[in-house]
């Protein structure tokens, strides 16, 4: 089944802005991480996923509706975190997500119930009654994470969700987001800037540049075939890697990093270092990170 799909989608602002050129994809379900560069065209992406902004040409369909026509279908269906700070200060907690739930269409103790669910579902439960213009920026980022959960979706739009947040906040947020996708069995689309930061938590990565397609693509299809085995010795370094130069080694510090092209190179890493008797210190499989290759894509697409 496809969760999202965009065909040749261009939005222009004025003559000179094209937020989205052309975007072409297809998007499974499961947990997406969208990234690109700030002003790379995600949130123009996510408000016409919404029906909240019209494409200038092309098409976008959501769980197989179309935004333009059935937004309101779409947004009953589809919860939004929207990136910036938006939240009434002088409003409780429980009664701005209950009455956004009563604006989702639930009646009015379902919503309140359904909110203090969505409350406790991202640990607000206990300060539910406070003013969120006292919250912290976790616990604004939390609310606006309860708001969208408070309907029941089936898919979750979530605009840069760790935004204004300490190392510690962005790792706890991605946690709870991916808790949220496993516990309510929901599709999830994370905006990001950080690649590197979204990955972790994410299936399928879109990444995109300047309103074009870079790349998108399961995270292990994405790895798949960039294996090196580290292999370290105490002595004799540049000796194992003049004996092993036809699998052309790459020196990292101490070790020496050897693409893995098949079950025989780790075999051959072993028998070369035993013929030539050197001290054998270390040896494990490494797998690329998607930001590495990512930093490598973006190269060659701007090259
Ligand atoms: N309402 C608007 N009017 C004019 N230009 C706009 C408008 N909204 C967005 N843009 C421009 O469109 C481009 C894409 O913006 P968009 O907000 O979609 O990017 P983004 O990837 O979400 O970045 P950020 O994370 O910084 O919001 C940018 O150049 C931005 O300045």
């Amino acid at each position: 089944m496809t969760l999202i799909s965009t065909e040749a989608l261009t939005k222009r602002y004025g003559e000179r802005v094209a937020a989205l050129d052309g975007l072409t994809v297809e998007v499974a379900p499961g947990i997406i991480g969208l990234v690109g560069a700030n002003g790379a065209g995600k949130s123009t992406l996510i408000k016409i996923l919404l029906g909240l902004a019209a494409p200038t040409s092309g098409s976008a369909r959501v769980l197989g509706l179309d935004p333009v026509r059935q937004g309101e279908q779409v947004r009953a269906r589809v919860g939004y975190m929207p990136e910036h700070d938006c939240l009434p200060p002088d409003v409780i907690a429980a009664e701005l997500v209950t009455h956004l739930a009563r604006m989702s269409g639930l009646p009015r103790t379902t919503a309140r119930e359904r909110a203090s669910e969505a409350l406790r579902h991202v640990g607000l439960y206990e300060e539910r009654y406070r003013q969120i213009g006292g919250y912290s920026t976790g616990m604004k980022q939390r609310v606006k994470l309860a708001q969208a959960l408070v309907h029941d979706p089936y898919l979750l739009l979530l605009d840069e969700p760790t935004n204004g947040l300490d190392p510690a906040g962005r790792e706890a947020m991605l946690t709870l987001i991916a808790r949220i996708g496993v516990e309510f069995g929901v599709s999830i689309v994370v905006c990001s800037h950080l690649l590197g930061e979204v990955e972790r938590i994410c299936d399928t990565l879109v990444a995109i540049d300047a309103g074009k397609l870079l790349r998108a693509d399961r995270i292990s299809a994405m790895t798949a075939g960039t294996g090196v085995l580290a292999v370290e010795v105490d002595e004799g370094t540049d000796e194992l890697a003049t004996a092993l130069a036809e699998l052309s080694p790459r020196r990292e510090g101490d070790a020496l990093l050897v693409p893995l092209t098949g079950e025989q190179t780790y075999d051959t890493v072993v028998e070369t270092v035993a013929r030539l008797e050197l001290p054998l210190h270390r040896l494990a499989q490494r797998h690329h990170q998607v930001s590495d290759l990512f930093a490598a894509a973006t190269t060659e697409v701007r090259a």
